[in-house]
Formats: structure tokens, sequence, C-alpha cells
């Protein structure tokens, strides 16, 4: 699905104005990561790309459709939000959980079809999280619960992915898998789009970067153009070595000491 993010503005109740005009648009397949220092705004767009807050100014198009003429269902249908985290309420099973993201395929009064489960299965089983598919969702820990909410979320089946800062519980291991889980999806044509604290895992997923700062996307441009020291220095205020590590056969983003 083609995104087009047009003139967008967002203010909170309190009227904080959090971004302003800006544009954007993101092609089929494409994986565009959003960087910006704490506070920048990255989950409030994200939000606001998902329809869950209203743009004050401005439009969002999902393949040259306005998000505002689409219903709640059809938007449930085609994009799916990883959220940063949020708190289990009911102690559902992780299976329930991720079965969970069929919910805009089953009418109201009907139940998950033996498709739907096998849709949720193999989910379960792409995320590697198996052997937690009996377990309480109120009994896992945090990185579980991120990795239950990425399986939900491939159950879900949608054309464009939210995904506000995924592997921010995450082991080392599980950083890296889910990485190039993101990578796979995004070349079988879903769209993504990501917020990172991590400019060092955008060489690992080769992707477009958008700088939001001071209320606007001040750049966007591939990985190459986008990490760079300057910019590193501009949103995050700290000195970095962007560098070619050949062992590793990639760029890489590591911070210097500051004094
Ligand atoms: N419900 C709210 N009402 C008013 N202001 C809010 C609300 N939620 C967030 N904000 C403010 O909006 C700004 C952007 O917040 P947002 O969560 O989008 O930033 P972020 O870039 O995702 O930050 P982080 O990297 O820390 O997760 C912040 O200054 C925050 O204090």
């Amino acid at each position: 699905m083609r995104i087009e993010v047009r003139d967008a503005s967002f203010s909170y109740p309190d009227h904080k104005v959090i971004f302003d005009g800006l544009s954007f648009s993101l092609e089929k397949g494409e994986i565009l990561c959003i960087l910006g220092a704490n506070g920048a705004g990255k989950s409030t767009l994200l939000n606001s790309i998902g329809g869950l807050f209203q743009l004050s100014k401005g439009d969002i198009l999902f393949d040259g459709q306005s998000i505002r003429s689409l219903g709640q269902l059809e938007i449930a249908k085609r994009v799916g939000y990883v959220p940063q985290s949020h708190l289990p309420t009911f102690p559902y099973s992780v299976f329930e959980f991720v079965l969970m993201g069929r919910t805009p395929y089953i009418g109201t009064f009907s139940s998950p079809s033996d498709h739907d489960r096998a849709i949720a299965e193999e989910a379960i089983e792409t995320i590697g999280i198996a052997h937690l598919k009996h377990k309480p969702y109120t009994e896992i820990s945090g990185g579980e619960m991120q990795l239950a909410m990425f399986a939900r979320v491939v159950a879900q089946q949608p054309e464009l992915l939210l995904l506000d800062e995924p592997t921010s519980h995450l082991d080392f291991g599980n950083q890296i898998r889910t990485l190039e889980l993101i990578g796979n999806l995004s070349q079988k044509g879903f769209s993504v789009i990501i917020t990172s604290h991590f400019p060092d895992h955008s060489f690992l997923l080769s992707n477009k970067i958008g700088i939001l700062k001071d209320g606007r996307i001040i750049d966007i441009g591939s990985v190459d153009e986008m990490i760079t020291e300057e910019n590193m220095k501009k949103i995050y205020g700290i000195d970095v070595r962007v560098a070619y590590f050949e062992q590793a056969g990639r760029k890489i983003c590591v911070p210097l000491r500051q004094n």
C-alpha cells in the first residue's frame, strides 16, 4: 500500500503543536524509519497515521484514499500497530491474544474459523514463541509481550505495519531476529513505518530514514545519506562515529565518549 502524509499537523487538546505541515510518502514494500529525540512526536505521528488520532490539518492517504473516508474496520484490516508498550488486562493465553489479530475479519457474532486459528499458529511459529502459546498473557515478560504483539500483528496480515520502537524490550538476539523479520515482511510487500532509538539498526534494515525535529521532518533520505555524524549530533546532541566495519560488511554507528 502507498502511504502519503500531506501537510499534516497535530495538536493535543492543550494546544501544544506536536508537528506542523509534515509531508512525505512511502511506496508499497518500503520501510521508513523515523528517528527523533524523546518527545519529538514519533508516537503521535504513528497514532495519526493509524487513524487513532485526528489531524488538526492536512490528510493521510492510503493508495490515494483519505483515511477520513475509511471506516474503523477498513483501517483495522489495513493497518497493524505495535505500540511501545501496553498494560495487559485479561489473562488471555498468548495464543488467544495472537488470535485477536484476526478480529477485523471475524463477524460480530462469529467465532474464529480454523483458517484464523491456522494463521495465528503460523504467526506464533514465525515469531518463535511457540513455547509461550498456553501461558497467560499477564504472566509473561515485557520482551515476550512485545514478541506476542508482533505475532498478533503478523496474524492480522495488514498492508501497513506501524511499529513503535518494536525492539525496545528485546534481548540482543531477538532485536536482530525482529529486524530481519521486518525486512522479510517488507520484501513480501508490507509497507512499514518504524520508530527507533537505535540509528545503527537502520544499517541492518537498509531503509528510508526521516528525521523528526521541532515538529517537522527536517530531512528524509537513504540510510547512507541520513545516518551521518552531523545528523546524529543534530538529533541527539552527542558525538558518534559512522564508519564501514569490514568484518561486519556494513556501516556502523557508535557513540563516542562525550568527555
Ligand atoms: N496525551 C497527551 N497530551 C498532551 N501532550 C502529550 C500527550 N501525549 C504526548 N504528549 C506530548 O507530545 C510530545 C510528543 O510525544 P510523543 O510520545 O509523540 O514523542 P516520541 O517522539 O514518541 O517520544 P519518545 O521517544 O520519548 O517515545 C511530547 O512533548 C509529549 O509530552
